[in-house]
């Protein structure tokens, strides 16, 4: 993955730009087909998938039929290429290893939704995602190109990069919400580097739309549980950023949680600050000016913590923030919808810088609510 260079300045599309969805059918994918069908810039022309290959868009989402009128298609390399300038990818993780490098080779543009290209570090990568897998082959000369020259897709903390990228790999939707929590902290240098908690809760929709026991209703409804302790494959993403924002290797904790509801993700963090003084309103100034440029991310005055109710459908990251001067510690809550800025918006976000469009173009950014 690489870092470089000066964003252009924002201007308006002229002419659609041609856009292409494989994994169209499952939850990423059906919000790429949303927010792009209402995007001022681009012309869906191809939508991809697996077993839902051959089927009408409007028969697999009726409620989308009056405005989509695609029929998805079995994944042809030749075929996206052919009618796709921009391609995202919305798949398992491991698939999209072998599906960007040909579709960048054909020129496309491609913002991958999976794990895949979020890992500088190809080991890290293996390590975490390709446990027990011994193929002596991987990784490919080709994917390990392309991840070299990959993004990681957080605007707030590389939009430089993203300007200039071939190949965005879209951050996880609880690293999303975390290194928004975090960030100013590490920047500024205010926190002590091994205190870092991010204990973290989810929706269901996190676990995608293929069928799982964990994931059904009678499961989850009514109950609460911790997942994946100490054991997580987001941790490392969020250590590999916290460790850029610290210019030092940082190890977190990281405790996610699954909430009986469909869409949003709240992050509680806990940091001990460096200077005991150090009081709220010093916090929140910080936090206010270093999210001065970034439309997407909402620091909540003083007092007030952020709900997911108040993102849910939106790009928008709400941010709270208190100190407890009994415990030295500073408390940042943060959430996100993980479907947007978790995951589709947050990769439309991209799209717009990577065109030069402005940030916010053809994403929503007020709430159903209640
Ligand atoms: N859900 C979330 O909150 C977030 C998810 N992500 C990541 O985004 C990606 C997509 O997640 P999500 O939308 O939840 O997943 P879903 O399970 O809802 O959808 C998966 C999609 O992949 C397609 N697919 C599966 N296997 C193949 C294959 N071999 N060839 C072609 N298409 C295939 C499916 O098509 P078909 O139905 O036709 O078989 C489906 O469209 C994942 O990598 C996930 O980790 C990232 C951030 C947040
Ligand atoms: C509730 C739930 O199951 N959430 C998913 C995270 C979804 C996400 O962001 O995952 P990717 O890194 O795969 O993109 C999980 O814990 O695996």
């Amino acid at each position: 993955m690489s870092n470089s260079a000066a964003a252009p300045r924002p201007s308006h599309p002229k002419e659609a730009v041609r856009v292409g969805i494989v994994g169209a059918s499952g939850y990423g994918g059906v919000q790429l087909v949303r927010l792009l069908s209402e995007h001022p810039g681009v012309q869906m022309t191809y939508l991809a998938g697996q077993d839902s290959a051959g089927k009408r868009y409007g028969d697999l989402y009726p409620q989308l039929a009056h405005a989509v009128d695609l029929v998805i298609q079995p994944v042809d390399v030749d075929q996206i290429a052919a009618s796709s300038e921009v391609v995202f990818l919305s798949l398992p993780n491991g698939l999209a290893a072998d599906l960007a490098p040909p579709l960048l080779a054909k020129g496309c543009k491609v913002l991958d939704l999976s794990a895949d290209y979020r890992f500088r570090n190809l080991a890290t990568y293996q390590s975490w995602y390709r446990m027990g897998k011994t193929d002596p082959h991987w990784p490919s000369p080709d994917y390990r190109q392309a991840n070299e020259g990959s993004v990681y897709g957080l605007p707030e903390l590389y939009r430089e990069a993203i300007a200039q990228a071939q190949l965005v790999g879209c951050p996880g939707c609880y690293p999303t919400a975390s290194l928004l929590a975090v960030a100013p902290l590490l920047r500024q240098g205010l926190v002590e580097l091994d205190s870092l908690i991010f204990d973290a809760k989810s929706g269901v929709s996190g676990a995608g739309r293929a069928a799982k026991v964990g994931s059904l209703f009678a499961e989850v409804d009514g109950s609460f549980a911790a997942y994946g302790v100490a054991q997580h494959r987001h941790t490392p993403e969020i250590e590999q950023a916290c460790s850029e924002l610290a210019h030092t290797p940082i190890t977190v904790q990281f405790t996610p949680h699954l909430v009986p509801m469909v869409r949003g993700i709240h992050v509680t963090l806990y940091a001990t600050l460096r200077d005991p003084g150090l009081v709220g309103e010093d916090l929140l100034t910080i936090y206010n000016a270093f999210y001065r440029q970034s439309a997407w991310v909402r620091v909540l005055p003083r007092g007030i913590y952020p709900q997911t109710k108040w993102v849910s459908g939106t790009n928008n990251c709400m941010i709270g923030v208190e100190v407890d001067s009994r415990t030295n510690r500073v408390i940042v809550l943060s959430v996100i919808d993980n479907l947007m800025k978790g995951q589709a918006g947050q990769a439309v976000q991209c799209l717009n810088i990577m065109m030069g469009w402005p940030e916010t173009l053809g994403l929503p950014r007020l709430a159903f609510y209640p």
